[in-house]
Parts: C-alpha cells; structure tokens; sequence
C-alpha cells in the first residue's frame, strides 16, 4: 500500500530541461516519494525550456543573467501549470519574486568545482586555454595562473565536455556535483575548496513553491534538509549584500560547525590581480544578517574598479 495523493492528483514538478536539470528533478521526486511513501507515479515531472538554454553563442551576463534560467518557471508557477520548481541554487537570482518561496534544499553535494583536461590547474600547459563562461573560475584561474588564456565556453556540461574533446581548449572546469549527476563523476579533478572557492550555493538543490499553497509548502518542506538550507541562505545573503551580477567574481561558502557557520567568501577583478577574501565564524542565529553586512564591508575594501563589477 502506498499513501493516497494530498492534492487528489500527482504533485507536478516544473524543471528546466537539460539533461542536468532532469538528474536534478528526479532527486527532489524520489525525496519526496521517500518521505511520503508515495509510490512514483505520485509525480508528474514537466520540462519547461528556459530561454537560458536557447541562447548558446554570448555569455549569460550579456543576455540578461540568471533570470534567463527561472523566467519561464516563475511564469509557471504563478499560473498555476505547476506545484513546484526544482532549481540549481547557484542560478537562483539572489531577489525572487514576492509570491515565490524556497522551501527546501536536498542534502547539499560536493561543492568542489572539477578541473578536466588536466590533473591539476597548476599543470596545463604554458599559455595554454581554459573554456568557461564563469567570471569567476575565469578569474580565480588567471591569478593562479596569468598566462592562461580564457575561451567562452557555454552550454550544458555535454556540450562543454565535447568542445574540450575537439581541442577548443586544454582545460575546463565544471561542478562536481554536476559531473557525478550525470554520471560522469569519473571525469576531471576536483580541485580543493582551498584552491578554487566555489560560487555561491554551488551544489545545492532548491524546491520552490507559491508562498501562499500551504498545501504544497506542506509536502515539499517535509525534504528540507536544514543544514544545507542555512548555509545556502547565508551564502545568498552574502550576495543580496554585494549586489553582485552575473558579470562578478564572487565565490562563498558556508559550513555549520556546531552552532555557528563559518564562511568564506572572496571577489576578485576579472584578472584575478585584485582580491577581496574574508573568513568569518558567525553565529548561526545572526548569520545572514552579518553576511549580508560582510558582503557590504568587502566592497568598501575594495578598488573602485572592482567596485565597479558589482554595480549593475
Ligand atoms: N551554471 C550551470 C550549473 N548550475 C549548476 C551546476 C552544477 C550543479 C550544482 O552546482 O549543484 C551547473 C554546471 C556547472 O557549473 O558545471
């Protein structure tokens, strides 16, 4: 016997539809089934294409940011096509819409990024190239490395994967938590946090819903795991008080230790030269708060050309 369906019909889950995203979707659908002990036809999952995905040739900064990737299920959501969205946290705008709500995290993956094409950033060859389209691994990898050369890679890690493989590019870097939900967590190195800081809420996977369908809300906070939930929230306050864009390097991270969070964070100009880092130990209760603070006191610290990065 499985429980009958709360809503008298399957809980429908808008996603995007890369391949990425479909990994994703299934993971918040079996955490649900998990926790409801609802057999998997309880779950209608319903592919939106996002106009992030259309685009392929210019850098999502260009084209209008992290929007591009929740537009269409923000749309869906409000129109009541779907129950609920299940997003990558990391292209989550920093501002949502008022009648939208996070309401759970699944257990946060790796949150290293992968280096591929080499065993280590510091061994790719002199002058050699690395294809992303990330500010920020770009300008973490020329201030380990300043004679690398950066190539716009875009698209979705198979795409990305088969340009390195056709020679675009010695290396490329992508998220491990990535890599291993498509199955291909044999491909690339992780390189250590230490390193490479990874970006904000990298590895987390979000579910959202109408603020106000208490019945929904319901069925999907019951997958919240807190631990990732809070340090996610720390490193999107950190954000909100940088006033970051696409166009900004910026990496975060928050790790409980007990009752407080420890977090790391940095901005860098986009040839790395320039380097904002903090580490903070905040008390879990008061983190956000202060990491929305500590995002505002970094610019203070920093040149009014990296400054510049961060107002749109
Ligand atoms: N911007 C694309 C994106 N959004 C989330 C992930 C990886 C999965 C995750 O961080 O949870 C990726 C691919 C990548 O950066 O390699």
């Amino acid at each position: 016997m499985t429980n009958p369906l709360p809503l008298g019909r399957p809980v429908r889950l808008g996603t995007r539809a890369s391949p990425l995203a479909m990994a994703q979707v299934h993971l918040a659908a079996d955490a649900l089934c998990a926790a409801h002990g609802w057999h998997r036809d309880a779950i209608q999952i319903v592919p939106v294409t996002a106009s992030g995905d259309k685009v392929l040739d210019r850098p999502l900064a260009e084209i209008g940011g992290k929007a591009l990737w929740t537009k269409e299920l923000d749309q869906w959501l409000i129109e009541g096509h779907i129950d609920a969205a299940v997003h990558s946290m990391k292209d989550v705008e920093t501002l949502r819409p008022d009648a939208l709500e996070i309401v759970a995290m699944l257990p946060r993956a790796d949150v290293r990024d992968s280096l591929v094409g080499a065993p280590s950033i510091q061994a790719i060859p002199q002058g050699g190239r690395l294809g992303t389209s990330s500010p920020r691994r770009a300008a973490q990898v020329k201030r380990l490395r300043s004679d690398i050369e950066i190539v716009l890679f875009r698209g979705n890690v198979a795409t990305r994967l088969a340009r390195l493989e056709r020679g675009e590019a010695e290396a490329t870097l992508l998220a491990t938590a990535g890599l291993v939900r498509l199955g291909e967590a044999g491909v690339g190195t992780p390189v250590s946090v230490e390193d490479m800081l990874p970006a904000p809420a990298q590895g987390a996977i979000g579910i959202e819903t109408l603020r106000d369908n208490d019945a929904v809300r319901a069925l999907i906070v019951a997958i919240d795991d807190a631990p990732t939930s809070a340090c996610v929230r720390v490193e999107r306050a950190l954000l909100k008080g940088l006033g970051g864009t696409c166009h900004s390097p910026i990496a975060a991270l928050a790790a409980m230790e007990g009752d407080t969070v420890r977090l790391r964070a940095e901005i860098l100009s986009a040839d790395g030269r320039e380097r904002v880092a903090e580490e903070r130990l905040l008390p879990a209760e008061a983190a956000p708060a202060l990491a929305e603070a500590l995002g505002a006191e970094m610019l203070v610290q920093a040149s009014p050309d990296l400054r510049a990065l961060f107002t749109p």
